[in-house]
C-alpha cells in the first residue's frame, strides 16, 4: 500500500527545518528497525538549506552517522571539488561535520574520474556501485528515501522533459545536452526512483508552481517528468507556500 501527500510549509526556511527534521527521523527508524540506512540526496538551492538545518539540528546525535548510505539521484558532470557538482555542496554543507562512514559516501563519479570525460562509463560505474550494495537478485540496494529537488520544468534528478531519459529502461543514464547547466550529467532514471520506499518532492518558490501544479494535475512523465516519480511506501510532496500557489483545488483545501 503507497501513500502520497503533499504538506505545504509557510516559506522556505520552514520547509527546509520540516524536511530536516523528517530526514533524521527517518532515518532513525530506519537504523532502528534495519541497524543502517540508505537515502539518496538532491543537489539544488532548497537542498542546500535541508542540508545545513540537518547540521544544525540537536537531534543529528540520535542517527548513527556511520550506518547512513549516501547516494546521489544526479550529478552534474564536472571534475571532483568544483562547487557545482551536488557532491561538493552536500559535503560542505553538512557530509564533511557529520561522523560519516568514507566508504558509504556514494558520489557519483566526476569528470576527472577513472572515465575521464565520459559520462555513459561513469553512469555504467555508477550503476555498478549501486548493484554491488544490493542483495539478492536486486539491482538497486533499497532507499528508505530519496529526495528530489523540482525543476522549474519540472524535471527531477536529472531527467529533463522530452530527454531520452524520460523513457530509458537502464537505472542510471548519461544526460548530454541538458537545458540546464551544466549540460553533461549523470541521473538515476525514474524506473530508479521509483524503487524507493519513500520519494520526497521538495519544492520552494513560486518559480516551480507551474511545474508543481501541472505534475499533481496528472500531466505525463515524459512532459512534466516530476509527475513520474512515486515511492513504493510514501510519495510526499514537501513544498513552501509560494512553491503550492498552483496546486489543484484538491490538495488547497487540505492545506489552508
Ligand atoms: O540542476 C539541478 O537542479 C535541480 C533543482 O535545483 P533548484 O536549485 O532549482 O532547486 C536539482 O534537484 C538537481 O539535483 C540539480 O542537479
Amino acid at each position: 500500500m503507497t501513500s502520497s501527500s503533499v504538506v505545504v510549509h509557510r516559506d522556505a526556511e520552514i520547509l527546509a527545518q520540516a524536511v530536516a527534521a523528517r530526514l533524521i527521523v527517518r532515518l532513525i527508524d530506519a537504523q532502528a528497525n534495519r541497524g543502517s540506512a540508505s537515502v539518496v540526496l538532491t543537489g539544488g538551492r532548497i537542498a542546500a538549506r535541508i542540508h545545513a538545518a540537518v547540521r544544525d539540528s540537536p537531534a543529528r546525535e540520535a542517527v548513527d552517522w556511520s550506518a547512513v548510505d549516501f547516494w546521489w539521484g544526479d550529478e552534474r558532470f564536472l571534475p571532483a571539488g568544483d562547487p557545482e557538482r551536488n557532491e561538493t555542496q552536500a559535503r560542505e554543507a553538512f557530509l564533511d561535520t557529520l561522523p560519516v562512514d568514507p566508504a558509504r559516501v556514494h558520489a557519483m563519479p566526476a569528470a576527472d574520474g577513472p572515465d575521464g570525460d565520459d559520462p555513459e562509463a561513469a553512469a555504467a560505474r555508477y550503476a555498478a556501485e549501486l548493484a554491488d550494495s544490493a542483495t539478492g537478485d536486486l539491482v538497486l540496494p533499497t532507499f528508505d528515501v530519496l529526495m528530489l529537488g523540482v525543476g522549474e520544468d519540472g524535471h527531477v534528478a536529472s531527467v529533463f522533459p522530452g530527454h531520452p531519459a524520460t523513457y530509458d529502461e537502464r537505472d542510471v543514464v548519461a544526460v548530454r545536452g541538458a537545458p540546464k547547466p551544466p549540460p553533461n550529467r549523470i541521473s538515476l532514471t525514474q524506473r530508479a526512483i521509483n524503487t524507493a520506499r519513500e520519494v520526497w518532492l521538495v519544492s520552494s518558490g513560486f518559480g516551480k508552481a507551474a511545474a508543481v501544479g501541472l505534475a499533481l494535475s496528472g500531466a505525463g512523465p515524459v512532459q512534466i517528468p516530476a509527475a513520474g516519480v512515486h515511492g513504493t511506501s510514501a510519495t510526499r510532496w514537501l513544498l513552501d507556500a509560494d512553491a503550492a500557489v498552483e496546486l489543484p483545488q484538491k490538495f488547497r483545501s487540505l492545506n489552508k
